[in-house]
């Protein structure tokens, strides 16, 4: 090597590293600059963000997110609206949120995205034992020095002007107290950024925010670190979270029916935020709170899919209730969650697979009477019961509901929830009836509801893998069909968190039933929940409306046999069950309209009429109307407020509440049982309505309204008034018969029907001997 050579490589080998480190120095100096303007786009949006502390709002920045050494939360806002995860952006490009994208300046920011979403969900879970449900804690990214307003999923994307003036008017999701307790709970839980003790962040280290360094912000308004009771006993304690859901949950009584709640039961937000490996059902008696948590988990699952949620029910008048409820809970997440009843669900996907069909009920029922005339009447299903409606029931509930297609099946089939004991030759007559029945139906070139579903379970069977749903959600599950249920199963199979079932067996309106395990849906160990707390109800107006069903057991769709009076954990709060006897129907209506008027025109919204018929629902809405009393039928209910007092009958009432209820004629279960008619008067259990032949069927019949009444009795939240009307001959019978009145119960309205006081107890009666 010559020696001119070597100075020449130490010249290179200078120049090589003056580039180096100049490099260094230009990425130190971007480094900082963009430092700079990150700390500077925390301040503004900070600034924007503590107009709101004046509002009673709380404001934590730089928080350290816990489990990592040095990832950091830029911001958490706690007030009226809820909670807020913040990430402050600062960018030189512009942002854009198309087509579920997050750019700038053409560069995929995506990954930003998902680390807010992250941390938005460790908030969740801190937040979870508090009973805070997820749907108030919501994921939001500003943009400093921008204005901006878009959506991607749950994360809402807010420019620096925006940010203020849209938290502002978010709906009015905690109080005050609860703010500050939410507030100290996170301060806790995230504790405030030291760089000191963090060092640098490890390579692969999550952050919400970035690596920002730790800036100094405007001046925060403190958030003093307040205890939260760990123990019941711990009297000293300054903020009680039991006692804040509490009042919670007498503050959403005192409002209108419609407002929904943000703080559950710790044990309703696990249920919401469960993972399940597979199918799993939510049970509980009514008034627990099942709709509650089966709404907030579609949010929740919405939150954290991309794909669509089904939510179906039987009844068609409650998917529109329910998507209002959703809507006022969790506006961001609405569109993605699909509220439908069943049968319109069914016939939309037949349409979509494009599988001819051709509903029309009206034919079928014709193609029914025709079959029952052909084949029913004079046969031996007559003699059990001489009424066609029986043998429809057991067609649509029993055969076609449960997808029967011959007969040596039906021959044998435990008949669920169907008392009476049909012998071969009874069955091979119900066979006869419905093959006349499919015959004339087929002939007409109609289906009936029962076809449409099975139509679609064909469909959804034989092409698994076209349903774009990743979770299915079925509230009042009780009074769907096998078929139904097996149909709703095909959608997601045994996906994990695919498919939630939710309802009480004790609730079943309608004839027939299954088990879970007939559909194939297992829901064993911690897949099947029971929740036992009733939230609706007054004690009194539960208590009334057991005393109805105390002696029917029933079997729950999961196979277990229960007792009609269950272990419910009331929640005490006041309430009042008026039993009005009159001895004639005309003074009955007129001490109803006075029992509206009474408790005045502000209360109308949230009252309703039940009626047992339709017949009946038609003749009290014209008796309201006609009194000058605005009605609302609960056909048209969609969860709104509206001014008017609703009607509607005990099964289009199912699934929903009001602060009053009227039941102008609850029939005879509230009544000692008649003891003429044939039928044994040793149990209130036997009386049945007139018609029935056999012993079995009455029996059926007279439970199945039972569980009615029953349903339309839990709809109260704080009065109940019971319109009966006492036949002056009825009395006397009565008088003998073996029954005694428990308590005292006065007769409000006296022969003549007029009003001599408000408000009476209300005293089951009970059988003696029987402890009721
Ligand atoms: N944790 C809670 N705290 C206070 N109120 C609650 C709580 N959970 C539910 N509720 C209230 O209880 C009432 C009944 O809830 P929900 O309608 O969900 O019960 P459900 O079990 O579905 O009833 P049903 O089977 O009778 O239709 C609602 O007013 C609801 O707001």
């Amino acid at each position: 090597m010559v020696a001119g050579g070597s100075a020449y490589d130490r010249a290179c080998e200078a120049r090589r590293q003056e580039r180096e480190l100049r490099e260094q120095l230009w990425a130190a100096r971007r480094e900082a600059e963009r430092w700079e303007a990150a700390s500077e786009g925390e301040r503004r949006v900070a600034a924007q963000l503590l107009m709101l502390t004046g509002r009673g709002w709380h404001l934590l920045v730089d928080r350290r997110w816990p489990g990592t050494r040095a990832a950091n939360v830029d911001m958490l806002l706690v007030g009226p609206g809820g909670v807020f995860v913040i990430d402050v952006k600062t960018w030189r490009a512009a942002p854009e949120a198309a087509g579920g994208r997050l750019t700038a300046g053409r560069q995929p920011r995506d990954g930003e995205v998902r680390k807010l979403l992250a941390v938005t969900r460790v908030t969740e879970a801190a937040l979870a034992p508090l009973g805070l449900s997820p749907v108030a804690v919501q994921p939001l990214m500003v943009f400093s020095g921008r204005s901006f307003d878009a959506a991607l999923g749950r994360v809402r994307l807010l420019g620096e002007r925006e940010v203020a003036p849209a938290l502002l008017t978010e709906r009015v999701r905690l109080s005050a107290a609860m703010v500050r307790v939410v507030a100290a709970h996170l301060e806790t839980v995230f504790p405030a950024y030291e760089t000191s003790s963090a060092g640098p962040a490890p390579a692969g280290t999550p952050s919400a925010a970035g690596p920002l360094p730790p800036a100094p912000v405007a001046p925060v308004a403190p958030v003093t670190p307040l205890p939260i009771r760990a123990a019941a006993h711990d009297e000293d304690a300054l903020f009680d979270v039991g006692a804040l859901r509490d009042a919670a949950a007498k503050a959403a009584r005192r409002g209108p029916i419609e407002q929904w709640m943000t703080f559950l039961h710790p044990d309703q937000v696990a249920l919401v935020r469960r993972n399940w490996s597979g199918p799993a059902r939510i049970g509980g008696p009514a008034g627990t709170g099942k709709t509650v948590v089966a709404l907030h988990r579609a949010a929740h699952l919405a939150q954290r899919t991309t794909g669509r949620i089904l939510y179906v029910t039987f009844a068609s008048n409650l998917p529109r209730v329910q998507r209002t409820f959703l809507r006022t809970m969790s506006p961001a997440v609405v569109g993605r969650v699909e509220f439908r009843s069943l049968h319109a669900w069914a016939r939309a996907f037949l349409e979509e697979r494009g599988i001819a069909h051709r509903l029309h009920g009206g034919r079928a029922e014709d193609a029914f009477s025709r079959a029952w005339v052909r084949r029913g009447r004079d046969s031996v299903l007559s003699a059990l019961d001489p009424s066609p409606r029986y043998w429809r029931e057991e067609i649509d509930c029993v055969i076609k509901g449960r997808g029967i297609t011959s007969f040596e099946e039906y021959a044998t089939l435990r008949r669920h929830r169907r008392r009476a004991a049909l012998r071969r030759p009874h069955r091979e007559a119900v066979w006869e009836l419905y093959e006349e029945y499919e015959r004339l139906r087929t002939e007409r070139g109609v289906h009936d509801f029962n076809d449409i579903l099975t139509l679609a379970l064909a469909e959804a069977s034989a092409r698994p893998g076209r349903s774009p749903y990743a979770a299915v959600i079925a509230d009042e599950v009780q009074d769907l069909t096998l078929v139904g249920v097996r149909l709703l199963h095909a959608l997601v199979g045994d996906a994990p968190n695919g498919l939630l079932l939710v309802g009480d067996g004790q609730q079943a309106v309608y004839p027939g039933g299954y088990r879970l395990s007939d559909a194939g849906i297992d829901v064993r160990g911690d897949r099947g929940q029971v929740l036992r707390t009733n939230y609706r109800n007054a004690k009194a107006i539960l208590d009334a409306a057991l005393a109805v069903v105390a002696d029917d057991a029933f079997e729950d769709i999961d196979g277990s046999r229960l007792a009609g009076r269950r272990d419910i954990h009331p929640t005490y709060h006041d309430g009042q069950v008026t039993r009005a006897v009159f001895t004639d129907p005309q003074a009955r209506d007129a001490a109803l309209l006075d029992a509206l008027r009474a408790r005045g025109r502000a209360s109308w919204p949230d009252s309703a009429v039940l009626c047992r018929s339709q017949r009946d629902v038609g003749r009290y809405r014209r008796l309201l109307e006609r009194a000058g009393i605005p009605v609302c039928a609960l056909e048209r209910y969609d969860g709104r407020p509206v001014a008017g007092v609703k009607v509607g009958s005990y099964r289009r009432a199912k699934g929903l509440e009001f602060k009053h209820v009227h039941l102008p004629d609850p029939g005879p279960w509230l009544e000692p049982v008649p003891d003429g008619g044939g039928r044994p008067a040793t149990a209130w259990t036997a009386w049945a309505p007139p018609g029935a032949v056999d012993d079995e069927i009455a029996l059926e019949r007279a439970q199945l309204a039972r569980a009615q009444l029953f349903v339309a009795m839990t709809r109260a939240r704080d009065t109940l008034w019971l319109g009966v009307v006492r036949a002056a001959e009825q009395d006397a019978r009565r008088e003998g018969a073996a029954y005694e009145l428990r308590g005292a119960a006065v007769t409000p309205y006296d022969a003549r029907g007029r009003h001599r006081e408000a408000h009476v107890p209300y005293a089951p009666y009970a059988q003696p001997g029987r402890g009721a």
